[in-house]
């Protein structure tokens, strides 16, 4: 197959998402920035374990074979690749790489088109408003009681330390339903997460798995959860009380272990920061930063070795997949996969698919949230905390562009035992 012919100039560009297709949007945005893809001049598919080392290998042709053309030089132009990824090996997801024949981007200042191939041609249109309902899925909230009750019970009898359990609700999408309101509805709330939407893959994550750009990292590890206070004086509480629980300092420390250990083993001078609560529109979370220097391991080689970290798998790792098979009894598809893009020198942006859906070709919507068990989880208090998880992508499924940004939490999902 002959090399890709790629193309980065400067462009003026208005709204970016206006520029996706409204069916199949390709986006990874922060705020302001952010690159929007249109059409496929490439499709990559990947199935089981060697999922990670099949996609390296095959980017690493696709982009030595690359014709570039590069007149702009930020991270995100030339050749890149949208991509999604299935969590689990034995899964059915497909996992892609998306090479797509147009892509718009935005990075401070600098604003530039990248043509692939010849067949893109820009092609803005207005986003429609879309709303869909989410319902019960295979996991209720009855059973979700159960299912974290027993994880608590394996974990009493000694079968892993930290097992990541979660449960799903389920949609449809209206024919035509323009997907890309879900996108604009979910920049406009989490500003400071990374918003994503592809393949069918759509949410707003505030994990960063790896971010690499000239040899350099940034990771984000994020475990330990506390629903946002009504008052400034009760939010600053619950903060502290976070960063000084037992519970979820237990819980952060088992998934911030699992990604220093590989990434020190990627690069020896990794330098992790001290777990701080971080603030999202609508919880607390326990973080830790990890940065270093990569070299000249592709992002999609440090996927290989880092997915799933304890954020969503467990502690050790292999037993809490296995726990969450047996516990979760469904697929789950490519929830809680890593979720990004990467350029032709492996450099770019990876998230963990959180906070979101999986929207298949016919339409039907599956979304998914879960929460880390460790001794002494409740079931109650755990189920609330995942409907705080659900709430980014069922809100913006059903008023995906309000008219301003919603605040403080409803009282509803104030987490047990916290306010
Ligand atoms: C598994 C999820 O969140 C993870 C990331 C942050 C905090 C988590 C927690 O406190 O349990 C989870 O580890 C999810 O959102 O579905």
């Amino acid at each position: 197959m002959p090399g890709l012919r790629v193309r980065s100039e400067r462009m003026e560009l208005g709204r970016l998402l206006e520029h996706a297709d409204p069916r199949a949007p390709l986006a990874v945005r922060r705020g302001a920035d952010g690159i929007v893809g249109r059409g496929e001049a490439l499709r990559l598919e990947f199935h089981g374990p060697s999922r990670f080392t099949d996609a390296a290998d095959a980017w690493r042709r696709v982009a030595q074979d690359a014709l570039v053309d590069d007149a702009v030089g930020v991270p995100g132009t030339g050749l890149i690749a949208f991509g999604a990824f299935a969590f689990d090996d034995a899964s059915a997801a497909t996992s892609v790489l998306i090479v797509p024949q147009v892509v718009v981007g935005r990075r401070g200042d600098d604003e530039w088109v990248t043509w692939i191939g010849d067949q893109g041609r820009l092609h803005p249109t207005a986003v429609d408003d879309v709303r869909v309902e989410l319902r019960d899925g295979a996991i209720d909230a009855a059973r979700y009681r159960a299912v974290v009750a027993e994880a608590t019970e394996r974990i009493r009898a000694g079968e892993a330390e930290k097992i990541v359990v979660a449960r799903d609700r389920v949609g449809q999408l209206p024919p035509d339903g323009d997907v890309r309101s879900v996108a604009v509805g979910l920049v406009q709330r989490y500003p400071d997460a990374v918003t994503y939407a592809v393949d069918g893959l759509i949410g707003a994550s505030p994990e960063t798995l790896i971010a690499a750009h000239h040899g350099h990292f940034f990771s984000r590890v994020l475990a330990g959860t506390a629903a946002r206070g009504a008052t400034p004086a009760l939010d600053a509480d619950i903060a502290e009380s976070l960063a000084d629980g037992d519970k979820d300092m237990r819980e952060h420390r088992f998934a911030a272990a699992s990604a220093i250990e590989v990434l020190r083993r990627l690069a020896p001078d990794a330098r992790a920061s001290e777990p701080f609560p971080l603030q999202l529109p609508n919880l607390w979370h326990l973080a830790t930063d990890i940065t270093g220097t990569l070299g000249e391991h592709s992002t999609l080689d440090v996927l290989a070795l880092l997915h799933p970290t304890a954020a969503v798998a467990g502690t050790p790792r292999s037993a809490a997949l296995q726990l969450i098979r047996d516990l979760e009894g469904i697929d789950r598809g490519r929830y809680a996969g890593p979720v990004g893009w990467i350029d032709g020198n492996g450099g770019g942006e990876w998230v963990i698919a959180l906070r979101g859906a999986d929207i298949a070709a016919d339409g039907s919507i599956r979304a998914f949230a879960g929460a880390g068990i460790v001794a002494g989880s409740d079931p109650d208090a755990e189920l609330a905390e995942t409907g705080v998880k659900l709430r980014p992508i069922t809100d913006a499924l059903a008023d995906p562009l309000p008219a301003a940004r919603p605040e403080t939490p409803r009282p509803a999902e104030r987490l047990p035992g916290r306010q």
